[in-house]
């Protein structure tokens, strides 16, 4: 039986569209977004590259795959050489971080055998810095603003500077101009850093500096710059930094290149234990988390710093044996994020009954944890907390999410910890809301107050500047994908639209439809929509292309194993469509992802940021994001359109990243959607779209008809192809009566009211 044909039959058969760029099938050729034409350097060091030696690798069982089963129909049947980079085969064997090998092509790179000259010039680092869209300032203004002084006075003095038009030349003063790291080269030419870590950032084979590594390198290893280079008193003590930087740019490396140069020189560990955490990162989910520490391990490879994993059952502080944490988690196995039954994935439960663990003191230095699993390793029994004074370094990764009101306390808790006075702060992600600035302002002031308070006999160092970076345009999405939002009507009209993207042979001529070819990921707003949509998807895949085992779901209430094998088994290709809620939403990293599918509308605009921004990274071309949406959600779609048509004109107008694909949002559409309040957004961002929600079904006028089946696509066909036969016995036999009862039966029912 040729089950493609069966699957495709009520649709009209269209050839396979023609190649296309695919972030899947491609190298990196330009990991930055911005200042490609203007950047005499960038040219250069472009033309360099394209001497260097490529080679394709084809996925090889897709290639093998009758033209009509091949979901990945149009990557190129050329031959390459099936040759990996050290750098992928290396992410590979460790089960982190890799690339889809079998997608993936990859590039045999070389890399820090740049020569460009310095940019010593403060112009030429003016103009470098504003070709790639890099603003840094210095937020110190803000401690005035974050309710040092009185509003009433605040005011005064801003209607002051206005009226002797004051501000712009302040707002120029706080502007920074330092020299911009070009190549990697420089971080030992110029930054003299560890030579092992040089290394290390060498194999990953990195043709250049992404513009948040170009911006952001030079203010945390400013202190061992040369004096004659710009700005070199400010960058020559410790900054906290707070970085904006576009989803898939490499922040990640950009954080901890710094934090593992300063663990391994001599005159930061003088005095500070030789074992424990010395720096840590916080990151919202596990996931996330082991990402990181994945890439920690290989930048430190050789140097004898250590990254671990914040595991239940470790220990960071020293605890008496009747100490046991009072606080621990709902979840059987060692997890920190659990789910409610709403899905919100952010959430987090707590374990009723406690339990003794076996205390495993953590010997790394750099130790990645979510904000409960560490806030339960310092808690003591009777509720306080203990401090955690080794700690040099503090980094809170997607720390808009950190610090949102979920994670707020914990995060503040942690933080307050930190009693080092040397403690340098980073505060990393692709959004940030506007109260970040004076949240982290009015803590780093705080915390100061108290540490100068507890230390009257020991005057502390003078507190490093709060700068802040922010690479493009703050909270937009990115320019190199092509967005679509689809108005879907209603529930069924969405299971009937991603049924098209699925399909290859189905796919529509019309342009404007988008064409998503696996593998790619579908967000749901909680996680029993998420369930309910894999068992309705998980036989649509024929079993000659893998069948079920194609489609799997993912979300906070599987155990941490299950989570972490469908993981491996996504970025290893063996998963093609990933089904899954906010949980892998942010910061994690899939390098051949080809697109994203926001089956239900996101929360905010910020959330659509991070969601889309699984695909088209480090400068990937070719990533799509598919947002459908229905009569429900358009009191609340308006955000993401803006993000789209903002990330459009940033590409380069109407198309945008999608290169001629036509507007994802068209303006009269744009100004046709209702604005939503204040209130709409909070509520929506806290509750997503009410009909959505686990117990909303059925509900008359508060969003019933909003069930996805969990009536199997295969068990439907069944049921379709019975009908269909005795329809045709019943015309055959000429019975009226009967083929009415028929066709009356065989109506879709598959995405239910
Ligand atoms: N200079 C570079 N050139 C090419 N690729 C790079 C470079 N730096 C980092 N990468 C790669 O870019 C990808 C994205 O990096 P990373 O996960 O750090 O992004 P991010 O900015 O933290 O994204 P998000 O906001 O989604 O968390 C990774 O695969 C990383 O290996």
């Amino acid at each position: 039986m040729d089950v493609f044909k069966f699957l495709s039959k009520s649709s009209k058969r269209t050839a396979v569209p023609p190649l296309q760029k695919l972030p899947s099938a491609g190298p990196v050729t330009n990991p930055q977004l911005f200042g490609h034409e203007s950047d005499g350097q960038q040219a250069e060091q472009e033309k360099r590259s394209r001497k260097r030696k490529r080679g394709q690798v084809l996925e090889d069982k897709a290639a093998q795959l009758p033209a009509e089963i091949d979901f990945f129909g149009g990557v190129p049947q050329v031959g390459g050489k099936k040759r990996q980079s050290k750098v992928d085969r290396e992410a590979h064997t460790d089960g982190e971080a890799a690339p889809l090998p079998v997608y993936g092509t990859t590039v045999e790179l070389e890399n820090g055998s740049d020569d460009s000259p310095e940019p010593y010039d403060e112009d030429e680092c003016k103009r470098i810095l504003r070709s790639h869209k890099l603003k840094i300032v210095v937020l110190e203004d803000f401690a005035q603003k974050s309710g040092e002084v009185p509003k009433k006075k605040l005011k005064k003095r801003k209607k002051e500077e206005e009226l002797s038009g004051k501000e712009k030349k302040k707002e120029g003063k706080s502007q920074l101009f330092p020299p911009p790291l070009t190549s990697f080269a420089q971080l030992t030419t110029r930054y003299g850093i560890n030579r092992r870590l040089a290394d290390n950032v060498k194999e990953q084979g990195y043709k250049m500096p992404t513009e948040v590594q170009l911006g952001a390198l030079p203010l945390l290893l400013g202190g061992k710059q040369q004096k004659s280079l710009p700005h070199a008193s400010v960058l020559a003590a410790d900054v906290d930094l707070l970085t904006v930087a576009p989803t898939g740019s490499g922040k990640t490396i950009a954080f901890l290149i710094p934090i593992i140069d300063s663990l391994l020189s001599k005159s930061e560990s003088k005095g500070e234990p030789s074992e424990g955490p010395r720096a840590v990162v916080i990151a919202p989910t596990r996931e996330l988390a082991s990402q990181i520490v994945n890439e920690a391990r290989k930048l430190s490879k050789g140097t004898g710093i250590k990254a671990a994993l914040m595991k239940k059952g470790m220990e960071v502080i020293e605890r008496a044996q009747d100490d046991t944490p009072q606080e621990h988690l709902t979840s059987s196995e060692d997890e920190e994020d659990g789910a409610s039954d709403s899905g919100e994935d952010w959430k987090m439960v707590r374990r009723t009954k406690p339990k003794r663990r076996q205390a495993e003191r953590v010997k790394a230095a750099i130790l990645v944890a979510t904000p409960l699993a560490l806030l339960n390793a310092i808690k003591h029994s009777n509720g306080t907390i203990s401090s955690l004074p080794s700690i040099r370094h503090l980094v809170l990764d997607e720390a808009d999410v950190l610090l949102d009101p979920l994670f707020r306390d914990q995060t503040l808790s942690i933080w307050n910890a930190c009693t080092n006075p040397h403690l340098c702060v980073g505060l990393w992600s692709a959004t940030m809301g506007s109260n970040i600035d004076a949240l982290t302002l009015s803590t780093l002031n705080t915390r100061w107050a108290t540490l100068s308070s507890s230390r009257s006999n020991t005057p502390l160092p003078p507190r490093p500047p709060l700068l802040r970076l922010v690479v493009g345009l703050k909270d937009s999405a990115l320019p190199t994908i092509t967005h679509k939002l689809i108005y879907a009507a209603t529930e069924q009209g969405k299971l009937l639209g991603l049924r098209q993207l699925l399909h290859p042979t189905s796919l529509p001529s019309n342009p404007n439809t988008p064409s998503l070819r696996p593998p790619f990921l579908i967000f749901t707003q909680t996680i029993p929509r998420a369930m309910a949509l894999h068992s309705e998807l998980r036989y649509d895949i024929p079993p000659e292309a893998g069948g079920s085992s194609r489609i799997a779901v993912l979300h906070a209430s599987l155990g941490s194993a299950a989570r972490a094998s469908t993981l491996a088994r996504f970025r290893a290709g063996d998963i093609w469509v990933l089904i899954t809620t906010d949980l892998l939403s942010r910061g994690l990293d899939f390098r051949g992802l080809n697109g994203v599918v926001n089956y239900d509308v996101p929360t905010s605009a910020a959330a659509y940021v991070h969601r889309v921004g699984r695909t088209g990274r480090a400068g990937r071309e070719g990533g799509v994001a598919v947002t459908f949406y229905t009569s429900e959600d358009v009191p609340h779609v308006r955000g993401v359109a803006n993000v789209i048509r903002a990330s459009e004109e940033m590409g380069g107008g109407g198309g945008g990243g999608g290169k001629g694909s036509g507007s994802g949002v068209e303006k009269w559409l744009l100004d046709a959607l209702p604005v939503p309040s204040r209130r709409d957004k909070q509520r929506l961002k806290r509750r997503g779209v009410e009909a959505r929600r686990a117990g909303a079904e059925g509900k008359k006028g508060g969003g019933g008809n909003v069930r996805i089946s969990t009536k199997s696509g295969y068990e439907r066909r069944l049921e379709g192809r019975k009908r269909g036969a005795r329809m045709g016995s019943a015309r055959r036999k000429g019975e009226e009566g009967r083929v009415k009862e028929a066709m009356s039966e065989s109506e879709f029912e598959g995405f239910d009211a």
